[in-house]
């Protein structure tokens, strides 16, 4: 019968999938975690290994390197093991270093031979005895911060000249810590006051959000455990996402359009403020990803969503011009934005790959802009910080698109504590502004 594996062997076989693969962590981790029936103290630790290496894996190459140099050619999952024990090593206060490298050993001995525990053993220990190699000695401000802090050296050039050095590295160090769970409370059915006190009667440690109204946060659990989130009282959403139904300023009966909507996050937030009333659209590409935006609004009780698969380069072949009172598009991006939540996303996304949305991005706000009625809002929105994706698109949809303009009112639709962050219509929220997501919105309203 073969053995379970242990924490760290799951973490090493995650580190090579999600390598291997370039499958997303988080998808990977959670199904490991449900396969293997993992205990909830492990699952902090399996947690807390894979992300860790994989968040720090640039700055743990750095150090590794100087010890590899006279090594022949190491097989890539020995590579993985030195970078996951030397997270423990470095950044783990909790486990001393022998008893990483002992664990460490153990699994080379077991996965390959004696020679391999060896060098595993040997690579390690001369760390341990030597120290690790200064950053110091790199002396080009965007390598150094690159490195520091394990993002690509494109991606730390171009938020350099996108958002100065200061802001571009404050984006990168809260890049490396978790992100808080925080959940939207379904303000159609229950209270935020009474959703709190339904969790904490469950045990979970949850608290009001300070800065959106129905927004709490998870301090302790998975809110996706919670007999409240099964029974439709709370979604798990990132509190920048919640501004969007915010931006779109929505009125009780309204026709909206979510143009890419799966699998629903922002559609059910609609839905809910418009208190069931109203209609909402809700298109996305397949049909797989439109049954999510269906579950999603069943489970939340709600009854104004509307599904269905579709190209939205391609809504004017299904509805007739100025149908709806507002549209989103909450845009395929980068998602450079939530780099925090899929760490892998670091080493996986180029640079071309940002020029490539922005043609996307036009062409869908093309499509959907005359199905908006006269004196309507457009909110567009993204989960990246790039300008290219989001303050560019939105320049050149103006000024090839004459019958909007920018909607600066939109501030007053925001919670207070938003409205300082906000330009005239609109606001590109970084990490490390009140710990949300990397997110942009913006907001136009069609000439009347
Ligand atoms: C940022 S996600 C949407 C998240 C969603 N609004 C939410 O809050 O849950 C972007 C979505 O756009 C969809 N998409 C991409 N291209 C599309 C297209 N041409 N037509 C419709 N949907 C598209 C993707 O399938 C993806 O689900």
């Amino acid at each position: 019968m073969s053995k379970k594996p242990n924490v760290r062997e799951s973490a090493l076989n995650l580190l090579e999938t999600i390598e291997k693969n370039q499958s997303y962590s988080n998808l990977l981790l959670n199904n490991v975690i449900k396969k293997n029936d993992i205990n909830a103290k492990d699952v902090g630790l399996l947690t807390e290994l894979t992300y860790g290496t994989l968040q720090r894996k640039m700055t743990l190459d750095f150090y590794l390197q100087p010890f590899l140099n006279n090594k022949k050619k190491i097989e890539s999952w020995v590579i993985q093991l030195l970078r996951l024990t030397l997270y423990q090593m470095v950044y783990l206060d909790k486990i001393p270093d022998r008893a990483a490298i002992f664990e460490a050993v153990e699994i080379a001995k077991r996965r390959g031979h004696k020679g391999i525990a060896g060098v595993v053993n040997g690579v390690l220990r001369s760390i341990q005895r030597e120290g690790l190699p200064s950053l110091d000695t790199i002396t080009d401000q965007a390598e150094r911060l690159s490195v520091e802090t394990s993002h690509p050296v494109w991606l730390v050039k171009r938020w350099i000249n996108q958002l100065g050095y200061d802001k571009a590295k404050e984006m990168c160090e809260i890049n490396l810590t978790a992100p808080l769970q925080t959940g939207r409370v379904n303000t159609a059915r229950i209270s935020r006051e009474e959703c709190l006190k339904k969790l904490q009667d469950e045990g979970f440690q949850v608290e009001e959000s300070p800065i959106i109204p129905e927004a709490i946060k998870c301090l302790k659990g998975n809110l996706a455990n919670s007999n409240a989130f099964k029974e439709g009282y709370v979604t798990i959403q990132d509190e920048s996402s919640m501004l969007v139904a915010y931006a779109l300023g929505l009125e009780q009966g309204e026709t909206v359009l979510d143009a890419c909507a799966a699998p629903g996050g922002k559609s059910t937030h609609i839905a809910e403020k418009l208190q069931n009333t109203g209609q909402v659209i809700s298109l996305d590409l397949h049909e797989h990803k439109v049954k999510l935006i269906g579950e999603n609004a069943e489970r939340l009780g709600l009854t104004n969503i509307e599904t269905r698969a579709l190209d939205s380069r391609k809504v004017q072949e299904h509805f007739s011009k100025e149908t709806f009172d507002r549209i989103l598009l909450d845009a395929p991006c980068s998602g450079l934005g939530v780099m925090r939540r899929k760490p892998d996303m670091k080493y996986t996304k180029k640079e071309q790959d940002v020029a490539q949305l922005h043609t996307i991005q036009l062409s869908l706000l093309h499509s959907v802009a005359p199905l908006l009625k006269k004196g309507g809002i457009l909110v567009y929105s993204t989960c990246t910080v790039d300008q290219e994706e989001n303050e560019h698109v939105m320049k050149l949809f103006l000024k090839e698109n004459q019958d909007f303009e920018e909607d600066s009112s939109v501030s007053d639709r925001m919670p207070k504590a938003i409205r300082p962050l906000m330009n005239d219509f609109d606001l590109q929220i970084l990490p490390q502004d009140f710990g949300s997501d990397g997110f942009y919105i913006a907001s136009l309203r069609k000439k009347v």
